[in-house]
């Protein structure tokens, strides 16, 4: 028998999670302190139901069946809710796209994403990124959710489009995505199809912001059309794919895997630097322990791809911001035929979704897991589970840009702490807050240099 037709009659349905409205389902939970939410989900089971409004929704929780449901039975989901409304990007980017044609997308941008073009990316992003880091100013206040999200849209075009934007064109396109992104997570956790088409302000902006992203890469590819043989990037793969019948892509999907790219991989890298560098400035230990090792590895030089490697504790850094403060709240799945998940049987048609938030911060796997503490991934120490740690998913959906995003991570964060200290505004509480993503709920910290910071200490 295959996992896909493992299903039997009297399988038990998930049991429905406590706090159940009438008409409305989990809604109020949902909307009011989803973050919350979704950690007490997991404390009913290793799969629950709970509905928005009419909608039943079954929620993964058990480590174990969130790896079948990834990679196994990979072959009975689709994206499910969030992927249907994550069209707003464009209908066939990668991350939407489904079956045949998403198999054959991910082959053909494979190359700008394999490791070893990886490490030959690390001399652009470090350049990328130096006129922000050494534009700072000493006392300066940052808003880090915006600088760091900046600083990863920078790199992805540098890197994959071989494109600078100026200043206020980038922080166009950033706040354009995080507008598209935002309406996607809302009509996610309430589906109302008929809200979506009303001329409300919140409509309009979206209008607005997809109208601008798709004018602005539609530019990139006119100046790539103009100069075809300038580059050798992700656009490059784009331009020259050709179909079975030797026709080029058309130009609205080039645009749509573009922006589809931007949005999967600027507000993700960027708000795990912001809660990185949030955890170093609580932890003045743990930041001496970056410096001696960026001082000792990199010394006064710029950083580049042999440091990468021997960068061990920033690498352990990165790892444990992705675990206890993964951007991720929400990943949906919808079953495209019957299917069997441990104890119980989901029907064709079932939504589904697991939270890497709510995964990582179980202490059924992570002890002490609200504790930030990066040597848990000391290779001495007991490792979590398989399945565990999938801070990147799991299966033939698993993020594209892994290796590309540890490699920035490291990157930005190394060069950072080479320069600058970047300290708590005095009396600031920062709480996570899960909106598009789970970022700080105040990200404001003041630069300050690093000799500075080392003169203050002596005194
Ligand atoms: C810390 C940074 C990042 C995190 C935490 C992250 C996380 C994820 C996760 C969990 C998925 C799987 C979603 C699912 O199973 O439905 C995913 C998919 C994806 N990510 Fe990332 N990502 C990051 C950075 C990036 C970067 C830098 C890029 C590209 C430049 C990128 C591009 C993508 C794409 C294209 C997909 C869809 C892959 C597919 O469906 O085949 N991500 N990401």
């Amino acid at each position: 028998m295959t996992a896909d037709i493992d299903v039997t009659a009297d399988m038990d349905v998930p049991p429905t999670a406590p706090g159940r409205l009438p008409l409305i389902g989990h809604v109020v939970p949902l909307i009011k302190d989803r973050l919350e939410f979704v950690e007490r989900l997991r404390t009913y089971g290793p799969i629950v139901r709970m509905s928005v409004g009419p909608k039943k929704v079954t929620v993964v929780n058990s480590h174990e069946l969130i790896h079948e449901m990834l990679t196994s039975k990979s072959g009975s989901f689709s994206k499910g809710l969030l992927g249907e409304k994550l069209k707003l990007f464009g209908q066939s980017a990668l991350p939407v796209a489904e079956g045949e044609p998403h198999l054959r997308r991910r082959r053909l941008l494979q190359p700008a994403f394999h490791r070893e073009r990886i490490s030959g990316y690390v001399n652009t992003m470090r350049e990328t990124v130096e006129p922000s880091i050494t534009g700072w100013r000493e006392g300066e206040l940052l808003d880090l959710k915006t600088e760091m999200g900046l600083m990863a849209q920078d790199v992805a075009m540098s890197v994959l489009c071989s494109f600078r934007a100026e200043q206020e064109r980038a922080r166009a396109i950033l706040d354009a995505v995080d507008t598209v992104f935002t309406a996607a997570i809302w009509r996610t956790m309430v589906p109302v199809s008929s809200l979506e088409r009303l001329p409300t302000r919140s409509n309009r902006r979206l209008k607005a912001a997809r109208s601008l992203l798709r004018s602005e890469v539609a530019d990139i590819i006119a100046e790539r059309r103009a100069a075809p043989d300038a580059h050798d990037d992700l656009v490059t793969l784009l331009l020259e794919a050709r179909d079975e019948t030797g026709a080029p892509l058309p130009d609205n999907e080039i645009l749509s895997e573009i922006i589809g790219l931007l949005a999967a991989g600027s507000e993700t890298t960027g708000v795990m630097l912001a809660w990185l560098f949030h955890e170093l400035g609580r932890d003045p230990e743990l930041e001496r322990r970056l410096h001696e090792e960026v001082d000792s590895v990199v010394g006064e030089g710029p950083i580049t791809a042999e440091h990468v490697p021997q960068l061990s504790f920033t690498r352990r850094l990165v790892s444990e911001t992705l675990r206890l403060h993964h951007a991720g709240w929400l990943v949906t799945r919808q079953a495209t035929k019957p299917v069997r998940l441990g104890q119980v049987s989901l029907p064709a048609g079932e939504q589904v979704l697991w939270s890497p938030y709510a995964l990582h911060r179980d202490p059924a796997l992570y002890p002490d897991p609200l504790r930030f503490d990066p040597d848990r991934w000391l290779p001495e120490r007991p490792q979590p589970p398989r399945g565990a740690f999938i801070p990147f998913g799991s299966g033939k959906r698993m993020c594209i840009g892994d290796a590309f995003a540890w490699t920035e991570g490291i990157v930005i964060t190394a060069f950072i702490a080479s320069r600058w200290r970047l300290r708590p505004v005095p009396g600031a509480t920062v709480k996570p807050i899960g909106l598009l993503t789970v970022h700080p709920s105040d990200p404001r910290m003041v630069a300050e240099t690093r000799q500075r910071a080392v003169a203050r200490t002596a005194v």
